[in-house]
């Protein structure tokens, strides 16, 4: 038994690398670099499909997936996801659209027969002012933070929905809490994206153009924790093969920067020497955001990469690949 009492994986996933496995969401920034990690480590059945191909929001398409193809392992990274502003402007798209792909892949998955399954939800699913660093135990403490409670209640019901699988049906369903992410395949949006990927795109372009600021919203003053997304593939794998318990587990780096610091930090890597200028009439969100991954670490996993090197090859990679 493992140190929170879980069942210790009779077959080792990492061996099993002839075994079928969706990863729902496989061209997004997470859904990518698990592809990749899963190839590196030998994994070679694996069933991938396009949003276009398969609709995970239509419950029939979704079952008959599954009758059809009959994966042992599914990895669920298909989610409407954005940054603060997107969260805050479209509620209705990010409640409706978690809810519907997460609810059918689940339950999709248990009926048709898939051995483990792994759920990602986020660290907004924390109270705004839940202690730090964050615990799993934090979970339904107190009121969500206003900008994305629509996206974390989809993605707290996606954990309750895996325990309460486990609970009932004994099925092996398991959830990890990334922290917020950045990497190869990010979605570089002017307004929809994440801080990171839209500070490297504003300080590039102003970069090219000779422009004399660069606007970053809010304050500066909000603290977040920032994890390569290469690092949370290989979390995920280090869960799938380790971990079968009833808990989610938190997905951390332990790394907070201010706002104020990433930009400044965004700003000397992509070589822009203009001026910052704050717009504190948008919203900083969560105050601060750093997840206890002590939990994680116990089991024997830590991250690999950091954010200066992490930030230096993302920017790399928007140049020699999104630009082109
Ligand atoms: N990025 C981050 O900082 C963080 C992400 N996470 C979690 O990680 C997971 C992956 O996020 P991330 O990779 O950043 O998101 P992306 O937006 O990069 O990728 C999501 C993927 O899901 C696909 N998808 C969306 N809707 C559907 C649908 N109806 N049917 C089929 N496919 C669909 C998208 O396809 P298409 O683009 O064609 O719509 C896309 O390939 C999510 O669960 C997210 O909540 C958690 C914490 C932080
Ligand atoms: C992963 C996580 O992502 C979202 O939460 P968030 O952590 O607040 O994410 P964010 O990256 O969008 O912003 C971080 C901070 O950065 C500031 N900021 C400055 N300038 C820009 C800017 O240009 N773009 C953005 N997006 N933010 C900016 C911004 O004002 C905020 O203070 C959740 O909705 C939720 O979906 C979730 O789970």
């Amino acid at each position: 038994m493992g140190e929170l009492g879980q069942e210790v994986c009779s077959e080792s996933f990492l061996m099993d690398t002839r075994a079928k496995l969706f990863v729902a969401g496989h061209r997004g920034l997470v859904g990518s670099a698990i592809v990749r990690k899963l190839i590196e480590s030998g994994f070679e059945n694996l069933v991938l499909r396009t949003h276009q191909e398969l609709d995970l929001t239509r419950q029939a398409d979704v079952e008959k997936f599954f009758s059809d193809e009959r994966p042992k392992y599914v990895i669920v990274t298909a989610a409407k996801v954005g940054g603060i502003h997107a969260n805050n402007t479209y509620p209705a798209d990010f409640i409706a659209i978690n809810l519907q792909i997460q609810t059918n892949v689940i339950d999709a998955s248990y009926r048709n027969g898939v051995k483990k399954l792994l759920f990602l939800g986020s660290s907004c699913i924390y109270p705004k002012f839940a202690p730090q660093p964050i615990t799993e135990e934090a979970l339904l403490t107190g009121p969500l933070e206003p900008t994305n409670e629509w996206y974390a209640i989809a993605k707290i019901a996606g954990i309750k929905m895996c325990q309460a699988y486990r609970l009932q049906y004994k099925w092996d369903a398991i959830s990890g809490m990334p922290t917020n992410l950045y990497g190869p395949n990010d979605n570089f949006h002017p307004e929809n994206s994440h801080v990171l990927p839209a500070l490297i795109r504003r300080f590039h372009e102003a970069k090219v153009s000779g422009a004399k600021e660069v606007v970053v919203w809010g304050t500066g003053s909000p603290l977040r924790e920032f994890l390569h997304v290469d690092d949370l593939a290989d979390a995920v794998m280090f869960l799938m093969d380790k971990y079968s318990d009833l808990p989610h587990v938190n997905m951390g780096s332990g790394i907070e920067v201010t706002i104020k610091n990433l930009a400044e930090l965004v700003k000397e890597v992509v070589g822009f020497e203009g001026e910052l200028k704050w717009d504190p009439t948008k919203p900083d969100g969560t105050p601060r955001k750093l997840m206890d991954s002590s939990r994680l670490a116990n089991m024997g996993w830590k991250p690999k990469i950091s954010l200066r090197d992490g930030l230096i090859g993302t920017y790399k990679w928007y140049v020699e690949n999104y630009l082109q």
